[in-house]
């Protein structure tokens, strides 16, 4: 679906504004180019936070870090720096804590955010993302939307339709994308407009996003929350009845077939993009995409159970993922964005 299609849903005709608003800063910045860096005073607490970013990454998906590894250093640290925040602000709302968790503190963890992106970090770990931001042109809008998805799973667990549901996984997967792609960085001899490259972006967060629902049905059930379109689930005869009593039907099984197509729609739209960034990043992201698509070939192998199955990626599998993705990293033949006139 193209978001500024008539065709598109509101939620992603909104969302595609910030898109467009973060291509303008880049364009306006130059492709991608670093802008200066804000003083550091210590530079050996600044490496040690980017250490720390490096050790948490490593220590929460493994996969994923190792991927990180074949990137620059530089642009590994600003992905770590990231990486650390999205899990902290993750942490919120399902960590250990998340029964104190009020609206409050996430306003106060978004005053901590609007801080260290004007240089005044609260901690080393902020400390790392504000020295990133500062370095690359990485705007604000995403992470605020980040938190407002975490304020949204405060309040909501239904969703009405597949628009309320968009705007949730752009919220907490989407603006990944958007908070990446300007560290990934753009190929210089690449011809597709900055915008086609970050809608990818976007694209991969919520093909993700839409995946880990799917994978948690049973899960998410069992906290009382139903993060599938209401409208659908009625024009395949279901109710949140049948999702707690948690029976694989063949209602279920066409239902879930439905979402497991729309969610390889948005697969299909990140690969696009993914050939358009600079040469050593393609690397871990063909490695998340594949490995994530997997995913919902698991749920299909396990008879779409996934009330009381897990579906998981194999060491095996994951580990085979790895070369395949290296090569799509390397091949120039894959399909690329056609450049915007
Ligand atoms: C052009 C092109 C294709 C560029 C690629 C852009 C790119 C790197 C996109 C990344 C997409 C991505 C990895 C999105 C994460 C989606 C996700 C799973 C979000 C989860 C949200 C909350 O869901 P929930 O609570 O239901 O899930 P859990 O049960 O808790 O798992 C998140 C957990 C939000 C927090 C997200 C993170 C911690 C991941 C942050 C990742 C990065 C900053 C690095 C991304 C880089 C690569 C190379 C994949
Ligand atoms: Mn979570």
């Amino acid at each position: 679906m193209i978001a500024d299609s008539p065709a598109a849903l509101p939620s992603q005709q909104k969302v595609y504004d910030v898109v467009l608003k973060q291509a303008a800063l880049v364009e306006k910045l130059g492709k991608l180019e670093k802008f200066p860096a804000i003083p550091v005073t210590n530079r050996d607490l600044l490496e040690e936070a980017y250490t720390r970013c490096g050790e948490i990454c490593a220590e929460y998906a493994k996969t994923f870090y190792l991927g990180t590894l074949l990137m620059t250093p530089e642009r590994r640290k600003a992905i770590w720096a990231i990486y650390v925040w999205c899990r902290r602000t993750d942490e919120l709302v399902d960590g250990p804590n998340a029964a104190h968790i009020t609206p409050t503190a996430l306003d106060r963890w978004e005053q901590r955010l609007e801080d260290l992106f004007v240089g005044r970090p609260f901690d080393m770990l902020d400390g790392a993302l504000a020295d990133t931001v500062s370095k690359y042109p990485v705007d604000i809008q995403p992470f605020r939307d980040m938190i407002e998805g975490m304020r949204l799973d405060l309040v909501k667990s239904r969703y009405k339709n597949f628009d309320e549901l968009y705007l949730y996984c752009y919220y907490v997967a989407g603006t990944v994308g958007l908070m990446s792609v300007p560290v990934m960085g753009i190929a210089p001899e690449s011809n597709a407009s900055v915008e086609s490259v970050y809608n990818a972006g976007l694209a991969l967060g919520i093909a993700n996003q839409l995946t880990n629902i799917l994978r948690d049905v049973g899960e998410d059930a069992g906290r009382g929350r139903v993060y599938l379109p209401q409208d659908e689930l009625a024009k395949f005869g279901l109710s949140d009845e049948d999702i707690f009593a948690g029976k694989v039907t063949n209602k279920w099984r066409a239902f879930m077939k439905d979402q497991i197509t729309r969610a390889r729609m948005f697969f299909k739209e990140a690969e696009l993009g993914v050939m358009e960034l600079d040469k050593d990043s393609r690397w871990p992201v063909w490695a998340s995409l594949l490995l994530y698509q997997q995913i919902l070939d698991s749920i299909e192998a396990n008879d779409y159970d996934n009330f009381k199955r897990r579906a998981y990626v194999g060491k095996w599998k994951k580990l085979v993922s790895l070369p395949s993705a290296y090569v799509r990293a390397i091949s120039p033949d894959v399909s690329r964005l056609v450049p915007m006139s």
